[in-house]
């Protein structure tokens, strides 16, 4: 039973191709058909023929030829390929093109280093990708430059350089560069004639020159440099063969980050069970799992699995050749014996077999990577959807209501002083920014099921979620509630029916944003602190912002498009559900099959209630006295700098890569220790699947390299100017050379001063 599968998760949608080095059946609609009846996607079709090679690979032979009777080579003209004929490809504008990728010559060298086998691919090269497009070509698949120790790295701009002319002679087709994931021996060998092989300048110069095969970064870095040739275009993207042995999950990580578009899976990397039918270990699935999870997932191509054969039972009824056995399958092993294409059929199989997504992914389906303004609820008005949206978080309201419990247990027990005026003995509490009132019916309850008697205010600014609260009062609260439409800086504090002004002693608030601060809750918990009663408590008592370096290629190529328009694009943070990214610090691994869990730091903190003397501090500076000082370092009065913030904060990175800006998160502390976390490290501890959160990031404009081994020092800031908060932040990189540290890289400096949060 396919049980793994929860009833709300429909099965993910998998496209499945077929991939063979040398395709014998013919490009045309009826083998395209023969492929989708037995459940295919699609197909991958060479774009010339070997007829064609064997007249390029001719024409450089009678080139030789001429040279070796005497010839000088600066007198011949270089070989130039003609026009294709037909015989020199299948390929046609038929209707089936779409389900087709066509694949460019794999014998041809662009990077070669001898200048006419390196001239003659390029001439290829062009011909074929300038057919494609005329055909109507989608989707291309360009083998990468051979990395098995055979490319120069003083020659993969050369190649680099080919695809960035290709990007702009096929201009609606989708490119797909085929790297394996780490350098593989079925990447290397090229069946039959390459033109390498007629090189008189060999890839051989000095060893340091190569890509090394023996590094498993190798093929990413080959990546990194073609698309950073091509300014991260976004109809560049990765075929990505997947090697036998999976590499470490460094690797596995580092390549989920990429636009993954095709995955490869070739014949030799399945395993038999134990009835001899090809399946996948372990790890292989998992990330397999992990990579289909991608907000697009990959289309997988099984790489020479064989001929696509016709389902001999397709015609039978009773066929259970959808199906792909289990043990207690054995009594029926017709299902195996006759599947025709049980790798397809094992894929497919694999495909209704995945486990249930997490709720996070479930909740922000669509979401992923995508980026957002961060809110700004105290110069903005949400609407209702909005709110209806927090309120849907399974653990946040769940943690308030534990927390304000646990707050009002504590007061009875240690018998504190309560504040209110019209019911002696009950505790004065106020929900501040109270929305649509979801922390007053969880105040609510809290206090019902302790016994200790309150008092509950409502203040809230957005005069439309005024309406709904007094609503709410009537109809849910019996009336009990006190809503209060202000400003909580400017609301002066409970007051009783004879007119004087009472204190709060629990004052409730949520006006948290991705990276703690960022929805200015600093500054309005101050301006409202003055109602609290000098035992009062503040729910939450304190939250902290935390940062990470990340990699997220996907991301900065969004950001880039956006900067076209806007050169502001990269002076913001932005709220993301980071999806596909790669952490860039992870400490050491003690284990090298295991994700590990990577450093996120602390950047700073805020607690309420602020000290009073630095609230006196405050109210001194603002209007400018004398007393308080000669303003703000930032401008304004001063009056706000207690909540500018600065931090410098130095990440280990083992391995090399390219930072592409800051991963933002926060912690924090309702009540004792009800906590909640956005944080990737603890948030599984502290408040497993809240979804009212997705992680703030801040960009950097050029991406920045550095090598294993390398030192990240972020500096980032928490400004203000008594107006607004703003941000900067910059990053440094620093490796060891000869056992100092070395500066190998600065960022410039970001600043949202542009689109600071008003306060
Ligand atoms: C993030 S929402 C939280 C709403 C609600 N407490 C909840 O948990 O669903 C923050 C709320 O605080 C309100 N707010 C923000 N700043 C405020 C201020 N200075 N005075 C009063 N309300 C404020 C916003 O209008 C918004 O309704």
């Amino acid at each position: 039973m396919d049980s793994s599968q929860s009833n709300q998760d429909p099965a993910p949608v998998w496209y499945v191709g077929h991939h063979h080095s040398r395709r014998s059946s013919p490009f045309s609609d009826a083998s395209l058909d023969a492929a989708r009846r037995v459940d295919y996607d699609m197909l991958t079709i060479p774009i010339t023929t070997p007829a064609f090679q064997a007249k390029v690979a001719g024409m450089i032979a009678d080139y030789l030829d001429l040279q070796e009777q005497g010839a000088s080579a600066d007198e011949l003209p270089v070989p130039i390929v003609p026009a294709l004929t037909p015989a020199d490809t299948e390929l046609a504008p038929l209707e089936c093109i779409t389900q087709y990728i066509a694949v460019t010559s794999s014998w041809i060298d662009l990077a070669s280093a001898d200048p006419v086998i390196a001239n003659v691919s390029r001439q290829v090269f062009s011909l074929e990708v300038a057919y494609a497009a005329f055909c109507g070509v989608q989707n291309i698949m360009i083998p990468g430059p051979a990395v098995e120790g055979r490319v120069l790295t003083s020659r993969l701009a050369q190649y680099a350089r080919c695809i960035l002319e290709a990007l702009r002679s096929g201009p609606y087709m989708q490119f797909h560069i085929l790297l394996p994931m780490t350098p593989s021996p079925i990447f290397a060998q090229t069946p039959g004639l390459n033109l390498s092989q007629f090189a008189k300048l060999p890839n051989h110069a000095d060893a340091e020159d190569y890509v090394s095969s023996s590094d498993a970064w190798s093929t990413w870095e080959t990546w990194n440099l073609i698309r950073t040739v091509c300014s991260y275009n976004t109809r560049l993207s990765v075929a990505l063969g997947l090697p036998k042995q999976l590499p470490s999950p460094a690797i596995q990580s580092r390549w989920f980050s990429e636009p993954l578009r095709l995955l490869l899976i070739h014949e030799t990397s399945f395993i038999t069970n134990k009835h001899s039918q090809p399946v996948l270990h372990k790890g292989y699935r998992h990330l397999l799992t992990r990579y289909m999870r991608l907000k697009t997932a990959p289309w997988i191509l099984l790489w020479d699995v064989g001929p696509v054969q016709k389902d001999p039972s397709a015609d039978d009824p009773t066929s259970t050749s959808q199906t792909w056995p289990l043990p207690s399958d054995l009594a029926k092993p017709k299902s195996v014996r006759l599947d025709p294409n049980p790798h397809l059929s094992y894929m497919r199989y694999l495909q209704r077999n995945q486990p249930p997504l997490p709720a996070l992914l479930r909740f922000g389906a669509g979401y992923q990577d995508y980026l957002q303004a961060p809110l700004q609820p105290l110069a903005d008005n949400l609407e209702s959807i909005t709110y209806e949206v927090f309120e849907k978080d399974p653990v946040k309201y769940d943690w308030y209501e534990r927390a304000v419990h646990a707050a009002l247990t504590d007061w009875a027990k240690l018998r504190k002083p309560t504040s209110s005026l019209t019911r002696p003995g009950a505790v004065v509490i106020a929900v501040v920014g109270a929305g649509r009132g979801p922390l007053v019916t969880r105040a609510l309850l809290a206090a019902e099921a302790t016994g200790v008697p309150v008092e509950m205010w409502a203040v809230e600014k957005n005069p439309n979620a005024y309406v709904h609260l007094q609503r709410r009062n009537a109809d849910t609260w019996s009336s009990s509630v006190t809503v209060i439409k202000s400003d909580m800086r400017s609301w002066r504090g409970p007051l009783s029916p004879d007119g004087k002004l009472g204190k709060v002693d629990i004052l409730i608030s949520e006006l948290l944003g991705s990276f703690a601060d960022n929805e200015l809750s600093p500054e309005c918990l101050d301006g409202v602190q003055h109602v609290l009663a000098p035992a009062g408590i503040s729910i939450p008592a304190s939250y902290t912002a935390h940062l990470t370096p990340l990699a997220t290629p996907r991301i900065y190529a969004d950001i880039l498009g956006k900067g076209r328009d806007d050169a502001t694009a990269f002076e913001v943070p932005y709220v993301v559900m980071l999806h596909a990214y790669d952490f860039l610090s992870v400490p050491a691994a003690d284990d090298t099959d295991r994700f590990l869990q990577p450093d996120v730091q602390t950047a700073w903190k805020f607690e309420h209630p602020v000290p009073r003397d630095v609230i006196k501090q405050a109210a001194l500076r603002r209007g400018g006295s004398a007393a308080g000082g000669g303003g703000g370092v930032s401008g304004g009065d001063g009056a706000n700098e207690h909540n500018a913030r600065f931090a410098a904060l130095r990440f280990a990175a083992r391995e090399r890569g390219v930072c592409h800006g800051l991963g933002g998160y926060f912690e924090t502390v309702l009540y004792g220790d009800v906590e909640l976390s956005t944080n990737p490290v603890t948030m599984e501890g502290k408040s497993a699947d809240m979804i009212s959160w997705f992680p703030i990031f801040f960009p950097v404009k050029t991406p920045i390299t550095f090598p294993d081994n390398s030192e990240l020092l972020v500096s980032i800031w928490r400004h203000t100017d008594d107006r607004k908060v703003w941000y900067e932040w910059m990053i440094e990189t620093f490796t060891k050379v000869g056992g100092r540290m070395v500066k190998i890289n600065t960022s410039e400096l970001h600043s949202s001063i542009k689109n600071g949060c008003l306060m």
